[in-house]
């Protein structure tokens, strides 16, 4: 049972903040997802983790205890690289045992240990041949398997399936999932796409700029981002300027109902954001002209104009689109870019 948590962490270069003020805890066999757009922090966690870099500030716990001091080979940790990092010159018994042999385990504990962690990826009998001689994605097992052999408390992966191709990287990250949650190994899991976080997380943490906007399950994430920035980055969104007047929150001709107080706002930039699932077509609501439609398989996205306000919804194949009038049912406010509250549309009187 490992538990990792970082406690007001930061790591600077030069004045600029890679990580800034990290609060974040893994619990025991928890997989958690570091998700964010390129520069934002991910990498910068994952080897503070490691141990590869030494945090300015704070401190780096694994099971209750500071890691700090320590150097990473030190640490009860293992790290998955993006691009498969095995040796070429041995073949993948040797490359797998390797680790093991560095802490002089015994010869035949290292076979049995070295055809376990094969056979955990699925790679049994391919022992004796050379990282050359295998697809991408088996190399990426031998590299989880050398990983996996020396028995961490903590399994690192920096995103692990980027060279892949689409149809690989997801197999290969459902089987990641299935022998994680068989060992039950605590995991930290940096990745910059949000439907492969979506899909094999426990909990995301998304983070920009440096700074963790949000630590949530996937489900929750996506229907309560607690930032803007979640609210855009997370799946497709509606973001649209509004302005409040009483309880009224208006965007366009789109009038919503609301009972945060008009002060909390004021002053701020406040938006209202919907999922373009979440907007009706009917005889309702406000007139919209459909400016382009694209047939994306199962469901059609519409680009409205309702009004000068342009807005995304997605229509699925087998319903029938019943009028050209838009309504929300009910949108998310953020104010200076959190979350404030919800408005609901306001019925036509
Ligand atoms: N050795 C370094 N010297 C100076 N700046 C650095 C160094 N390493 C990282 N940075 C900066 O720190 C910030 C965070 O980098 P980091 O690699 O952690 O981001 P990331 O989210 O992992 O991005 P990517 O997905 O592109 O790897 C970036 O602005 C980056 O330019």
């Amino acid at each position: 049972m490992s538990t990792v948590e970082f406690t007001n962490v930061t790591k600077l270069y030069g004045q600029r903040p890679a990580v800034a003020n990290l609060n974040l805890r893994v619990g025991s066999g928890e997989l958690i997802c570091l998700l964010g757009p390129s520069g934002c922090g991910k990498t910068t966690t994952l080897r503070m983790l490691a141990g590869f870099i030494t945090p300015d500030a704070g401190d780096i716990g694994i099971n209750e205890r500071s890691v700090l001091n320590l150097g990473p080979e030190a640490r009860p940790t293992a790290l998955v690289f993006q691009r498969y990092t095995l040796w070429p010159h041995m073949n993948i018994f040797h490359n797998v045992a390797f680790g093991l042999k560095l802490r002089r385990v015994p010869a035949d504990e290292i076979r049995r240990k070295v055809a376990g962690a094969l056979d955990l990826v699925g790679l049994q009998g391919l022992e004796k041949r050379f990282p050359a001689q295998l697809s991408g994605g088996q190399q990426q097992r031998v590299a989880l398997a050398r990983a996996l052999v020396i028995e961490p408390q903590v399994l690192l992966l920096d995103e692990p399936l980027s060279s892949l191709d689409a149809k690989l990287r997801v197999q290969l990250r459902q089987e990641i999932r299935a022998i994680q949650k068989e060992l039950g190994i605590t995991t930290v899991f940096v990745t910059h796409d949000q439907e492969e976080a979506m899909s094999v997380a426990d909990r995301i943490a998304v983070m920009h700029d440096g700074v963790l906007q949000q630590v949530e399950a996937p489900g929750e994430l996506y229907a309560r981002p607690a930032t803007e920035f979640v609210a855009r980055f997370m799946g497709e969104m509606n973001v649209l300027p509004g302005t409040q007047t009483g309880s009224t929150v208006r965007t366009g001709r789109f009038e919503f109902l609301t009972d945060l107080p008009a002060s909390a706002s004021a002053g701020k930039d406040l938006r209202v954001a919907f999922r373009p699932e979440d907007v009706q077509l009917g005889t309702e609501g406000v007139p919209g002209r459909v400016m382009s439609e694209i047939d994306l398989g199962h469901y059609r996205q519409l680009i409205l104009d309702c009004g000068g306000v342009t807005v995304t919804a997605f229509v699925s194949k087998g319903q029938p689109v019943r009028g050209n009038h838009v309504r929300v049912a009910r949108v998310l406010m953020y104010a200076g870019g959190q979350f404030v509250s919800e408005a609901c549309a306001a019925e036509p009187v």
